[in-house]
């Protein structure tokens, strides 16, 4: 049976949660996929922190440790930022590596490059974890654009945001108490400013935009409104109206081609379709012309969650070309 050279780059929430189940799923995963995945490599920046037991043999803060393994054929990118990430990711699949990212502050930039990039080289590039966490929407819409037409995407797309407004809501908490348990659920990030100034949702809708029309509205053109300025009265008030707060990222295509998009709170009556979507879950509803309005809804952020799925999209990578890889 085939091994398989693996390698992590952010060894935090998603990079560990790769690991686990890697490990969790090993026999299974063997079955499955008729081979053994070996994480090989784990990039962070500080090498001497305690992670997981086991592991500090595999890690290492130098790209080029990581790409001179022998036989590596994926890497799992879940680091932050655009840089170095970019670059990683560009050198990974100029040594021809399959790639898995989850880092959508990267991909809503620089992800219509690295795409074009993996295809000159022959390999792919996997990013469902970008978007709407565990919510299979970039599989979802791939499987649909062939003969359909997404005119519209509105939903909820960041887990912190939607946490936070429901711990306000449903138990009275404060902004900073909620954020707090957001952070140590693993669901906002280690700096939360993109989760809460709604620049996180924002980056998520560019990928969805760019996947459902090939092209994204100008980011400046673009009204972000976070839910930083939401206070505890607020909530209060809208729920003597019978209504609630929901952070919503809206993007849509007009006939005539022009792209408008927008992200930031909505109050929502109990018959809108984001009002029961709570704690850390995300909605993404597309408006299509066959198929017509189809919404998915699932949770948005969590090691578990987001690590699973990008072992799906590896899983997916090689079903589509497993001689190709297994062969190398
Ligand atoms: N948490 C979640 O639920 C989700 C997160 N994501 C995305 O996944 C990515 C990772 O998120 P998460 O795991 O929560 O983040 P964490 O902050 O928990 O972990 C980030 C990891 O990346 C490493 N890292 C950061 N910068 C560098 C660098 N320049 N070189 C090498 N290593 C680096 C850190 O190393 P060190 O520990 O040494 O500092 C750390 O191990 C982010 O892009 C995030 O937006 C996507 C979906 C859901
Ligand atoms: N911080 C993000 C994590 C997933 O993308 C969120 O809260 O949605």
């Amino acid at each position: 049976m085939a091994t398989i050279k693996a390698a992590i780059l952010g060894f935090g929430t998603v990079g560990q949660g790769i690991y686990h189940i890697l490990n969790e799923k090993r026999e299974e995963l063997k079955s499955k996929l008729g081979l053994e995945l070996e994480v090989a490599k784990i990039l962070v920046r500080d090498t001497s922190k305690e992670r997981v037991p086991g592991t500090a043999h595999l890690l290492t803060d130098n790209i080029d440790d990581v790409l001179s393994v022998k036989g590596l054929q994926v890497v799992f990118e879940a680091i932050v930022n655009e840089e170095p990430a970019f670059t990683y990711l560009k050198r990974a699949v100029e040594h021809r590596c399959h790639v898995v990212t989850a880092n959508k502050v990267m991909f809503a930039k620089r992800g219509l490059e690295l795409q074009e990039l993996a295809k000159k080289n022959g390999v792919f590039v996997g990013y469902e974890a970008t978007t709407a966490g565990a919510v299979p929407v970039i599989k979802t819409m791939k499987n649909i654009l062939l003969v359909n037409d997404v005119s519209r995407i509105q939903g909820i797309l960041n887990g912190t945001s939607n946490y936070i407004l429901t711990k306000m809501r449903a138990e009275g908490w404060s902004f900073d108490e909620a954020l707090a348990e957001a952070q140590r659920l693993g669901y906002a990030e280690a700096d939360p400013y993109n989760d809460i100034s709604g620049q996180d949702a924002f980056k998520k809708l560019m990928i969805l935009s760019a996947l459902a029309f090939g092209e994204q509205p100008n980011w400046s053109d673009v009204e972000v409104i976070g839910i930083d300025g939401i206070s505890l009265e607020q909530v209060k008030e809208a729920i003597d109206q019978g209504l609630r707060y929901r952070h919503v990222a809206e993007v849509e295509k007009y006939p005539d081609g022009t792209i408008t998009a927008k992200v930031g709170p909505m109050l929502v009556d109990k018959e809108h379709p984001l009002y029961p979507i709570d704690d850390v879950f995300n909605a993404v509803t597309m408006e299509t012309n066959y198929i017509g309005t189809l919404t998915l809804v699932g949770p948005g952020a969590g090691m578990y969650p987001t690590a699973s799925v990008m072992v799906e999209d590896y899983a997916e990578i090689i079903g589509k070309r497993a001689g190709f890889v297994v062969s190398i």
